[in-house]
């Protein structure tokens, strides 16, 4: 299990992580969505131990990566944005030097590098020189890197990034191989990517964690945001006077259709008023049918993840407006983030 408490990174006045918490339990494949920019890299680097946080404590399996780097170490794999990998080394000298880095026993150090080769599917490459695989290659050596020893958790920073799409479904696959056994972390700002694999999302915009929960509750959290489309045969007045009866349509507007007598109806829904088990189909269905209004067609507009993941950041944005730098010194430190720099 990692515990991640109320992790603070400030870039010399800019905050990159603000205040942030959140548990990953064992078993599962979590994504860390975000744009660009979110906070995502650097929270990964302060829970693998890369760089260190203002503030804020990183547990990994009961072990806080500052007090106990190397217990803690000992428990993750890590792929950062750039893998470390030296061009001049082949694939099979570059992992057999991995090996050696993360302590795995000599006498070990040829099973666990070969069985990571296969994972990764390098075994038809070992002999190449890094500087001659394509990026895809080199990806793959990075995973095969971060995997070796199979530590129980993994963390891969943009797994995906500047890969074709061959490629994406290759390692896509690698990584649900590795979350049967492994506690895996991977980090995107694109959420086809993060939803085709995990089973659990963490959404963070600014440094701040603005959602975590199962790709299929937030978009059941988000039906709020859902609405139906009708196109109903009678007078504006009397649709508007017939859904005013309704709670749940919270926002109407009646359009003409084209078609004469024939009005486009879109029906705004409010998450907040809907009840469990009532279907709001029926609702209207019945609600029009008993003032003898004929719907000719009804259409359910579901609000999809990436309508949820777009809201909840347009959301964040709208509070951080709020939060107006005064001073020259302020705004130009906003604008660039120069601050302590770390590599
Ligand atoms: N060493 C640094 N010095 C100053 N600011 C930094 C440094 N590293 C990152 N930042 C800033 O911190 C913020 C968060 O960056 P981070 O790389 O963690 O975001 P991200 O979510 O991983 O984005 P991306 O997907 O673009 O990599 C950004 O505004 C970035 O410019």
């Amino acid at each position: 299990m990692i515990e991640v408490k109320n992790l603070v990174k400030d870039y010399g006045g800019h905050l990159a992580v603000d205040h942030l918490s959140f548990t990953i339990e064992d078993g599962q494949i979590y994504g860390f969505l975000g744009p660009n920019g979110a906070g995502k890299s650097t929270t990964m680097n302060i829970m693998t131990g890369y760089i260190g946080a203002t503030e804020g404590d990183v547990l990994i399996n009961g072990h806080n990566i500052l007090e106990e780097p190397e217990e803690a170490k000992k428990c993750i794999g890590y792929l950062p944005e750039l893998p470390p990998l030296y061009v001049d080394m082949t694939v099979k000298e570059q992992l057999y030097f991995a090996a050696e880095l993360k302590k795995i026993p000599k006498k070990e150090r040829e099973q666990a590098v070969s069985s990571v080769m296969e994972l990764a599917k390098l075994s038809d490459v070992m002999g190449r020189l890094i500087r001659n695989l394509s990026k895809g290659y080199r990806q793959r050596v990075g995973l095969a890197q971060a995997v070796l020893g199979f530590p129980p958790v993994i963390v891969l920073d943009e797994p995906t990034v500047g890969l074709d799409p061959k490629q994406i479904i290759e390692i896509r696959d690698t990584i649900r191989e590795l979350g049967k056994k492994h506690t895996v972390i991977l980090s995107s700002h694109i959420l086809s990517e993060v939803s085709a694999v995990c089973d659990h999302i963490l959404i963070i915009d600014k440094g701040r964690l603005i959602a975590s929960d199962t790709p299929e509750n937030l978009e059941r959290q988000m039906a709020g945001a859902s609405g139906m489309e009708l196109l109903v045969k009678a007078p504006k007045e009397e649709i508007v006077t017939t859904l005013e009866s309704i709670p749940q349509a919270a926002d109407v507007t009646v359009e003409e259709s084209g078609e004469e007598g024939i009005k486009k109806v879109s029906i705004h829904l409010s998450g907040a008023e809907q009840e469990d088990g009532e279907d709001i189909r029926e609702i209207i269905f019945f609600a029009f049918a008993d003032q003898r209004l004929p719907i000719l067609s009804m259409q359910s507009q579901k609000a999809s993840l990436e309508e949820v993941f777009l809201k909840l950041t347009s959301e964040a944005e709208e509070e951080n407006t709020m939060v107006i730098p005064e001073t020259q010194e302020e705004i130009r430190e906003t604008e660039d983030g120069e601050g302590e720099k770390e590599e």
